[in-house]
């Protein structure tokens, strides 16, 4: 059986206010969620990790899937004590919260997806930027992170590449396998969580056709949000909007819904 652990993680916000957890992408750490962080932290309790490999956390033992990933942030949510919360992920971190509300849909009373998608493509080209990186090292996806990641016009992807840059590229490399793995496509319908999904018009890895408005049709009564002038992590090239509409969608969904209450200790 294969040990579930929970990631390195840190909390902000208030103590005891219902506590969102955000998801970060591939190649970047929790500070992905730096520019969303001083507003959501106002009124919630953020919980924010890391993935294998990326950030603080130590690179994995073995392989990693998406639903193990899901499973780490079900038992860290345990080892904290918190029941439900709403998840918000970007890309993999996406991937993330769309698993956590299969398989523990008691746990999210509200879900943001950003970026992200119910399949990441074909497997192949997952499993050659594995071995790549397994070989060479992540410099080679580091020198093309910028173009993956943001539109021409953006002049702050610095501080994301570095992130890539510091990131084990065994972890890398694991989890561009657990992508490889990861399709949930046929079980979008059975996500209870009230839903929104937010694109970015110019987001090349994950573009709204063909994998935003596959989560939008999918999950019963999401929401679609398309951010303009916004490459693959929005959330950094667009602050403004993409932390307006995340804290639209959790004070609608709180509303909605009042057993979420965060201990968030
Ligand atoms: O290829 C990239 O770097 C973009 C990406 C795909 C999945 C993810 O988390 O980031």
């Amino acid at each position: 059986m294969t040990t579930v652990t929970p990631p390195h993680h840190r909390l902000d916000g208030p103590e005891g206010a219902p506590v969102v957890v955000l998801g970060p992408s591939l190649g970047t750490t929790m500070d992905l969620w730096l520019p969303q962080l001083p507003a959501l932290s106002r009124s919630w309790r953020v919980l924010r990790y890391d993935l294998p490999g990326h950030g603080q956390e130590p690179p994995p033992s073995g392989p990693v899937t998406v639903d193990g990933l899901a499973d780490g942030v079900a038992r860290l949510l345990d080892d904290l004590g918190i029941d439900r919360v709403a998840y918000a992920g970007v890309s993999v971190g996406g991937a993330v919260g769309t698993t956590l509300a299969l398989r523990a849909p008691d746990r999210v009373a509200s879900l943001i997806l950003c970026c992200t998608s119910p399949r990441f493509g074909d497997p192949g080209p997952w499993r050659d930027r594995a071995a790549l990186v397994r070989r060479e090292g992540v410099g080679p996806v580091a020198d093309s992170a910028a173009g993956r990641w943001f539109t021409p016009s953006f002049t702050g992807a610095d501080p994301y590449v570095a992130m890539l840059r510091a990131t084990d590229p065994g972890g890398y490399a694991a989890c561009c396998e657990a992508l490889a793995g990861f399709d949930v496509t046929a079980r979008l319908g059975e996500i209870t969580a009230p839903t929104l999904v937010i694109a970015g018009d110019q987001d090349l890895p994950t573009p709204p056709k063909g994998h935003a408005d596959l989560l939008a049709e999918g999950v019963p009564g999401a929401r679609l949000t398309v951010v303009d002038d916004a490459g693959h992590l929005a959330n950094a090239e667009r602050p403004g909007p993409v932390t307006d509409a995340i804290i639209q969608h959790l004070d609608r969904t709180a509303h909605l819904d009042r057993t979420w209450k965060g201990t968030g200790r």
